[in-house]
């Protein structure tokens, strides 16, 4: 009997700058979760590692090259499958080096560097309010270290 996975694979990527903040996309009206801030990143396609999904949605999305070696685990969510339905695990890797200005090329989307009080105040996908939660020690870490500098 042929088996297929239940469990759709998505990558998502914190970049985070050398203030502190980490860079949020709002989705397109018109797709689910529609106007939420989310980080960028999509599904991991057939026969790609989910470091290669990243290098690839961060290109087509944004316009910037990040590079495989420069990308970090931070923590995962996962959403149960309604019966019959798919779950989503949503992996959120993290970067401090990528070269490119952040672009929103998405049709409809936008893009906006927050430090991690203003992250938290943005409407978020249920998944990503736990990874949000994970990358405020990072965040305020980067910014704490910036100010003493
Ligand atoms: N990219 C991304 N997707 C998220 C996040 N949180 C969350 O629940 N999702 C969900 C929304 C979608 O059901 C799924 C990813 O879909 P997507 O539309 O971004 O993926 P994609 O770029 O591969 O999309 P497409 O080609 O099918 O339009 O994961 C997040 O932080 N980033």
């Amino acid at each position: 009997m042929e088996s297929f996975s239940t469990v759709m694979v998505v990558v998502a990527l914190a970049l985070i700058d050398a203030k502190g903040r980490v860079l949020v996309q709002q989705r397109p009206a018109d797709k689910q979760h529609g106007g939420l801030w989310e980080f960028p990143g999509g599904k991991v396609e057939a026969g790609e590692s989910c470091e290669q999904a990243i290098v690839r949605e961060i290109d087509e999305e944004l316009g910037l090259t990040v590079k495989a070696s420069a990308l970090f685990p931070i923590s995962f969510a996962n959403q149960v499958a309604s019966p019959g339905g798919r779950s989503i695990v949503l992996l959120l890797y993290g970067a401090r080096e990528w070269s490119g200005v952040a672009v929103a090329l998405e049709p409809g989307s936008a893009v906006l560097w927050v430090d991690a009080q203003q992250m938290l105040a943005l409407p978020m996908p249920p998944l990503d309010v736990p990874l949000a939660r994970a990358i405020i020690p990072l965040l305020e870490g980067v910014a704490k270290a910036e100010t003493a500098s």
